[in-house]
Formats: C-alpha cells, sequence, structure tokens
C-alpha cells in the first residue's frame, strides 16, 4: 500500500486560491484545506465507477497515485506514459504544470473581479481572468486554458492566450468530450460544474472538482456564485457521483452545495412588484408559511391583500402568505390582464375571469374587487362582503383544472403578518401548504378508475355522495343488462356449436346427454326467453342499450329471474371463460343480478369498485384527501405528525385521449407527480386500434407512457409505475409465457427451475415466477423511463381491487414526494432504499 500520492487541493479563501498539484509520494501531513475529507484508492479504480471511497482520518483529499511519476522536465517518459493513459486518465495535465507549487495571487484574481458591479460580468470576468492560470511571477505556464473549456455555449472570449485555444479547439469541446481529458463522447456520462458548465467524466470529475467545499464546482470555480439555471439540481446528486463516492461524503457535498453561503440566491435576483429584494426581504419570502415554490431569478407580483403570487405579466402561480412586507406596491398591469375587471388594483387575467364566472362572481360592469385572503370579496369603495370565492364547493377543483392556485390552510392560517423571518423552516411540502397534485392516468382497462375510487373508498367519510350512489347504480343495473346480452350471445354460439357437433357425429341418433329430437341442446332455451334474447342482442348491436336501460330495468327484472334460473343460462355462465368480450368482474354482479336489477337495490362500496364505467369516461376526474393519521408506532418521525395536514388531489384523466390529443395535459402543469398504471396481464392481451391494426396492449400502453414522459408539461416530473392487476397475472403467467409480448421476449427465467428445484411446493414457485416476471417489466419501463428522461422511475406492484395494496402504493406516492423535497435537508443514508437502482420497487401487495 504504499503508492505516491497527490495532494493536496485546498479549497481557496474567497479569491484567493492556491493551488497544489505537486505530485508527493504519500504525502499524509494534515492540509490548510477546510475541504471534507477524503481519500481516493486509484489501484480500486475508483474513476471507472465501481470503486470503493473511503473517508480518511485527516483532512486531505489524497490519490493515491501508482507508480507512474513525472520527471522533472514536468513530462512522463515514454514508457510511464503509457502506463499512466491506460491506469490514471486525467492526471496527464499535471505533467503539464510546472514541477513546482504554482499559486494565483489574491491582486491577480480579484483586480476585475471586484471592480465589476454585475454579477454576471463577475463571472466572465472571473472566466477569464481567474481561470488563465499563471505561475507566481505573471508568466502563463500552464497549457490548459479553462476559460475556454468552459464557454462552450458562452462568449467564447478567453483568448487571452492564443497558445491554449490552439491545444484544446472547439471542436473537440463541441464533440462533449471530458474538460478534462478530452475523451468520451456526447453520450458519456458527465458531471457539470455549477459555475462555469464543465464537464468533467467520471474519471476526471474528482480531481477536477476536488472536495468540493460548495458542492459540484471546478476548483477554481469555487467560491463563485452558480450560474442559475443550474439552481434546481443544487442538493440532487448524480448517478455519477454516486457511484464514485460513499454516502456521507455525498451527503456532506450535497449539503454544503446547497447551504454554503455563495450558492444562496442573490436576494436582487428576485424583483417583486418591481421592486429588488432585499437580503432581509427574500428571508421573509422565504420563511414564510407558504412560500413561492422553487423560487428562481426573475420578476414577480405579488398581491399582499390576497396572498396572490405569479411571474410578472403571468396569471397568479400560487398563493403564498398574505400581507409580507416585500417588494413595492401591486401594478395594476402586474399580470397583463384585459378584462377590466380588477382584483385589489390589478386588472385580472381571462383565465380568472373565468374562474371568478364559474365560482358564481357578478363580474358585470368591470368592477374592482377587493379580496382577502380567505377568498371573502367586496367592491372597492363598498363596506359589504359580496361572498367568498372559496365558498362553492366546486371552486377549487375549476381552479386546479384552470392551473390556478387554490389557498391552502398554511396560507390562510399561518399568514405572517410581520415581516419578522420566522427562524424555523418547516418540511418544504408543508410551506408550500397547497395542495399536492397526483395524476393518474393509464391505457384503458389498466385499472385507473379502480385505483381512483379505491382512494375515495380509503380517505374519503363518505366515498360517494347520494346523487352519485343514484346514478352508479343505474349505471351498475345497465352494466348487468349488457353483461346478460354477452352471455346471451355466448349462448346461442354454443347452441350452435353443439348443434354443429351433433349432426357431425351422430346425424340421426338421439342420447340424454343434453340433445334431443327437435334439435335442442343444454343450450336451448324456450320462446319466451328466445324472444327477449333476440330483442336484447338486437339492442345491444344497435348501441342503444344505455338508451333503453335502466328505465326499462324494472319491467324486464322478472323475466331476468327466470332466465338466470334457466338451466341453458346456467350451463352458458359455466363456460363463461369462453366468453372473451365478458369481464371477469361479470360474475361478482351477474351471481346476484335478481338483488341487484330490483329497484330498491343499493351499491355497497364493493359494488362501486368493482363497477366499470362509474368515473367520467371523457374527462377529468378529482379527488381532494389527506392519508389518515398513521398508527402511534408508525410515526416515527415528527413528519408522522404533518401528514394529516398535507391535502392531496388524485386527479385522473381517461387516456383515451391521451395519443391524439395532450391538451388537458398542459393544464397539469403544477402535479408533483405522475402515476402511471399497466395491467400486468395486459402483456398477451390485443386490442384493435384505429384503423383495425392489431396492436399488443402491452406494448400500446408503453406508446401512451412514452408519450406522457416525453411531453414538456411532465419533464421534471417523478413518474411512479403501477404494475396493477397483479392477481391476474400470478395466474396467467402459470399459463402463458412472459415472452408472447415480444417487448420481453429476453426473459428467459432459468432461476426459476432453481427454485423449482429448491421449493418443490408449486405454489411458491409460481409466485416467484410472477415476481421475476413482474420485476422484469419493471426493469423494461426503468430502462425505458431512464433512457428518456436520464432520470429513476418509482416502482409499485398492485392489486387494484385489494385496498390495502393501493393505500400503500398511494402511500408511497407521498414518500416519494415528501422525499423529493426534504431530500436535501435529511442524510442520504436514511433513505437508502430511494438511492438503489434497478433494484429499487416496492412491493406493495
Ligand atoms: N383482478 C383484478 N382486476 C382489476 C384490478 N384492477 C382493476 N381491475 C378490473 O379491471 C377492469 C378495468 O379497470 P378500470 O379501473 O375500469 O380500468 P380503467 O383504466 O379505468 O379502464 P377504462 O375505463 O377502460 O379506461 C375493471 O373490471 C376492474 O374491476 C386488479 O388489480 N385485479
Ligand atoms: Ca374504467
Amino acid at each position: 500500500m504504499s503508492l505516491p500520492v497527490v495532494q493536496p487541493m485546498p479549497a481557496p479563501a474567497n479569491c484567493s486560491r492556491i493551488f497544489s498539484k505537486e505530485l508527493k509520494p504519500h504525502d499524509t501531513e494534515p492540509a490548510s484545506s477546510p475541504a471534507s475529507v477524503r481519500t481516493f484508492d486509484r489501484s480500486s479504480n475508483a474513476g471507472s465507477g465501481d470503486g470503493k471511497t473511503t473517508v480518511s482520518p485527516n483532512s486531505v483529499i489524497a490519490f493515491e497515485d501508482g507508480p507512474a511519476r513525472r520527471n522533472d522536465a514536468g513530462d512522463f517518459s515514454s514508457e510511464e506514459h503509457s502506463h499512466e493513459l491506460s491506469n490514471l486518465h486525467g492526471v496527464k495535465e499535471s505533467s503539464d504544470f510546472n514541477d513546482s507549487n504554482w499559486a494565483f495571487t489574491d491582486s491577480l484574481l480579484s483586480l476585475d473581479y471586484e471592480s465589476s458591479r454585475d454579477s454576471s460580468a463577475k463571472n466572465a470576468d472571473f472566466n477569464n481572468e481567474c481561470k488563465s492560470v499563471c505561475d507566481v511571477k505573471g508568466a502563463p505556464i500552464v497549457t490548459l486554458n479553462v476559460n475556454n473549456l468552459v464557454n462552450v455555449d458562452g462568449d467564447g472570449n478567453g483568448n487571452d492566450n492564443e497558445a491554449l485555444v490552439e491545444e484544446f479547439p472547439v471542436t473537440k469541446r463541441n464533440k462533449g468530450l471530458c474538460y478534462r481529458c478530452f475523451k468520451g463522447s456526447r453520450f458519456k456520462e458527465k458531471e457539470v460544474c455549477l459555475v462555469c458548465s464543465a464537464k468533467y467524466c467520471g474519471n476526471c470529475v474528482l480531481e477536477a472538482m476536488g472536495s468540493m467545499p460548495e458542492g459540484r464546482k471546478c476548483v477554481d470555480c469555487i467560491g463563485y456564485p452558480i450560474d442559475e439555471s443550474k439552481r434546481e439540481s443544487l442538493g440532487k446528486c448524480s448517478r455519477m457521483l454516486r457511484r464514485l463516492l460513499n454516502e456521507l461524503e455525498i451527503r456532506q457535498i450535497m449539503k454544503a452545495e446547497r447551504f454554503c453561503e455563495v450558492n444562496q440566491l442573490p436576494p436582487e435576483y428576485i424583483c417583486v412588484n418591481g421592486k429588488p429584494l432585499s437580503f432581509e426581504e427574500l428571508v421573509t419570502l422565504q420563511n414564510c408559511a407558504a412560500p413561492p415554490k422553487k423560487l428562481k431569478p426573475g420578476s414577480y407580483w405579488y398581491d399582499k391583500v390576497s396572498g396572490l403570487w405569479g411571474e410578472e405579466g403571468q396569471k397568479p402561480c400560487r398563493i403564498i402568505s398574505p400581507h409580507l412586507n416585500v417588494g413595492g406596491p401591486i401594478k395594476p398591469d402586474a399580470s397583463n390582464g384585459n378584462t377590466q375587471v380588477y382584483i385589489n388594483g390589478r386588472e385580472i387575467t381571462k383565465v380568472e375571469l373565468r374562474m371568478l364566472q364559474l365560482a358564481g362572481v357578478q363580474c358585470a360592469g368591470n368592477p374592482h374587487f377587493w379580496v382577502n385572503e380567505d377568498g371573502s370579496y367586496q367592491e372597492e369603495g363598498q363596506k359589504n362582503t359580496r361572498g367568498n370565492i372559496w365558498g362553492k364547493s366546486g371552486t377549487k377543483l375549476v381552479s386546479a383544472l384552470l392551473s390556478l392556485p387554490v389557498p391552502s390552510k398554511c396560507s390562510i392560517l399561518c399568514g405572517e403578518r410581520t415581516s419578522s423571518p420566522v427562524s424555523k423552516r418547516l418540511p418544504d411540502y408543508l410551506e408550500h401548504g397547497i395542495v399536492q397534485r397526483l395524476l393518474l392516468v393509464g391505457y384503458g382497462g389498466s385499472g385507473t378508475s379502480t385505483i381512483f375510487k379505491q382512494a375515495k373508498i380509503l380517505y374519503k367519510d363518505t366515498p360517494f355522495s347520494k346523487d352519485e350512489r343514484e346514478s352508479i347504480k343505474l349505471t351498475i343495473q345497465t352494466n348487468v343488462y349488457s353483461y346478460i346480452g354477452l352471455l346471451l350471445e355466448g349462448r346461442e354460439r354454443f347452441e350452435e356449436e353443439s348443434l354443429l357437433n351433433i349432426k357431425k357425429s351422430r346425424p340421426d341418433v338421439l342420447d340424454s346427454t343434453g340433445t334431443s329430437s327437435n334439435n335442442k341442446t343444454i343450450y336451448s332455451i324456450g320462446t319466451r326467453l328466445k324472444a327477449f334474447s333476440d330483442w336484447l342482442l338486437r339492442t345491444m348491436a344497435s348501441g342503444k342499450l344505455d338508451a333503453i336501460f335502466p328505465a326499462a330495468t324494472r319491467e324486464y327484472a322478472p323475466l331476468i329471474e327466470e332466465m338466470w334460473g334457466n338451466a341453458a343460462i346456467q350451463a352458458t355462465y359455466k363456460r363463461r371463460r369462453e366468453i372473451e368480450m365478458l369481464p371477469s368482474v361479470a360474475s361478482y354482479f351477474l351471481e346476484r343480478v335478481v338483488e341487484i336489477l330490483r329497484a330498491d337495490y343499493e351499491p355497497s362500496d364493493l359494488d362501486i369498485l368493482y363497477a366499470e364505467g362509474v368515473t367520467s369516461s371523457n374527462g377529468l376526474a378529482c379527488v381532494e384527501f389527506s392519508f389518515p393519521p398513521s398508527a402511534p408506532e408508525e410515526t416515527v418521525d415528527t413528519m408522522g405528525l404533518h401528514d394529516s395536514f398535507v391535502r392531496y388531489q388524485l386527479i385522473t384523466a381517461h387516456a383515451r385521449g391521451i395519443g391524439e390529443n395532450c391538451k388537458w395535459l398542459e393544464m397539469l402543469e403544477d402535479v408533483g407527480m405522475v402515476i402511471f398504471c399497466v395491467a400486468l396481464n395486459d402483456y398477451d392481451q390485443f386490442s384493435t386500434e384505429g384503423k383495425g391494426c392489431i396492436t399488443n396492449k402491452m406494448l400500446a400502453s408503453r406508446k401512451i407512457f412514452e408519450t406522457i414522459v416525453t411531453h414538456p408539461t411532465f419533464e421534471q416530473m417523478d413518474f411512479l409505475l403501477i404494475l396493477n392487476k397483479l392477481d391476474q397475472f400470478e395466474e396467467k403467467i402459470k399459463q402463458v409465457p412472459l415472452t408472447r409480448c415480444e417487448w420481453f421476449d429476453d426473459f428467459h427465467p432459468v432461476i426459476s427451475r432453481q427454485c423449482s428445484s429448491n421449493n418443490k411446493n408449486g405454489s411458491s414457485n409460481n409466485s416467484s415466477l410472477a415476481q421475476l416476471a413482474s420485476h422484469h417489466i419493471a426493469v423494461k419501463f426503468k430502462r425505458l423511463y431512464s433512457s428518456i428522461t436520464g432520470r429513476k422511475l418509482y416502482v409499485s406492484l398492485v392489486k387494484g381491487l385489494e385496498p390495502d395494496s393501493v393505500d400503500a402504493a398511494l402511500k408511497y406516492a407521498r414518500e416519494i414526494l415528501k422525499w423529493n423535497q426534504e431530500r436535501p435537508n435529511f442524510s442520504l443514508s436514511d433513505n437508502s432504499m430511494y438511492s438503489t437502482e434497478d433494484s429499487s420497487f416496492s412491493f406493495t401487495c
């Protein structure tokens, strides 16, 4: 283990940075660096991605370097060079540095930086001045012009030193090469400097970025403000770093990245009502009970009376805490409205006017309203409150669907009336107070409606209103008639088949197995039932079933009762699996057909759950709920206590329109997560889509998944994939190989043979096959998702008809949302279940 060591890379204070890139054999003396502590064990090939990293006891970043050494001229001997290249990418530049320690002097660096007032200019100057590496005497000695390298998209104005430019031509950079070793390609994973956007490959990143005392910045960018376009990625660790560093290190780096002073949003970057904020104002804004979400530099308007908040010239996007002492007074044209209707002195936008009208607010005569934080409003100059915008039950939903903000408990109740910053930060999801929206979509028949209904039954005291129940009852009764129709159709077919069989096999012999002299089989029915059957089938064929039923329900009820008791119908029912169109839920209802078709029938929650076509099939449906407080033993942390505060909106939309028309998708830009539902047992199912071409349903599902994942509205959103109908899948996989779907033709469950030899028990063998197969499907979707987005797909296996299973999946969704918001504040190791790759999904069944 006596290998030479490269060290140290001290973090510079302010602008003064002293680089010591000298290679020293086994230097163990503590460096002056305040930065975090690491030893990279190069012999374990840390750079290639699977190396282990350890935390060393002293404040030194040490690279164990292998036998390669520079000669005094600062160059490798040819022999060593080749060795070096094969072992240690990225160290080569060190050979270009002068052997002696080299340093930036304070004066050299701070010259232009300090005198420049504009901060972007600061950056540019910094890039120009600070990065041309000079020796102490001021003469350029290094051939690496970092400035030029980092300025890929910038002005390229870094030609302080022509020689340097030549060395690293633009073309190379444009090819997506690593900025340090000039290897790799655009497609190779790279880590990006938060300040200058320089990109480094896995072999170079740790050397280029050193100990990262301010997060992911090149060593010479430390001390400089980040590129604001990268603010969202602060504290979000990349896969590359996760591979290179251990969790403790990642935790420290990400924490530093998010909280170190220089990375904080400069207050003057936020303009509210035309006035740049002061530091105190920004603190007030960020620490109020309901602050604006993911605040980015920009100009905003803020209506202090109602708490409405939006980007300048745009409709409101949020309701934040009212009465905050930030920014200037609101301007009439703040949101660029042209409706001649005013709220608190701001001319509102068209979409807001529409919302007001839907909320029943009289808007004739260009009124000027005064709207309070609780939604109560009056006309300007009048004393009486005219009503409350949020008073009507549907207003919030309308608002949500129009992508307008709705008030949260937080924004109303905890509204800060003073300007004093709240000292304690609430967790993000509470801060933002407003409901968390979950969009639930999936291919037809994947079980989205079932999950939606389960959510209602699980979390609502009265899942369905009286009116809803009444209309659901009619739906169920109509459904039952259509099941009967399908059954009768099947009966006809079975009758014909058996008659044909009889004719073929024993043309003139009658026997006792159900045939008789007058062409009767066990599937034959009497004339009365036959007439009814013919009529029902005709009605169904003409598509008028909905129109006639359920009005005719009562009239036909006695006939149905007779029919259900008929032996031919029962014989048909026994062969129901052969009637393809008949859904499996049909038996749940058919076996209670008499009860269900009674006038006084009242559907139970379970009936409603099983019923098809209950949620509106052409629009959006929405349920708002909060998770009930968990049992005491589950509330390990205080977060559990807050859970019952947080409101969730599960919005479901029919997937039918997704392919052709994504308009409504755009309305859902502020959902927090997309839950995509796939029926596992679709793998051998086919549907005739559009022009009669036959598609595998799993592939059709995948297509819609891709459409949604790539839709701009959902670019940054997390996705939870629900692999539904696990119960049916477990049964089917015993009979039908997964390879029936071409996407899974690489599924070769070799292990299942081991399983079967290990446990002779047939059922456990099957469940493990189902597990392997569902895992395979999950991984396929994960790979697809990460190839599109570069991010991780969360997966949950679900049995939609089982409440506990759906409950677990929705709680998983909640955890993901929470985790994303709290990620920077909590240790990664505490949440390591989220950080694994393919293997991370919950079995919620
Ligand atoms: N066995 C089983 N059946 C399920 C499960 N989830 C849903 N179903 C049934 O599958 C059928 C389709 O479910 P829906 O919830 O209507 O699916 P959907 O995605 O709304 O389908 P469309 O209305 O056609 O778009 C219904 O009959 C459900 O009862 C499940 O986990 N297991
Ligand atoms: Ca449905």
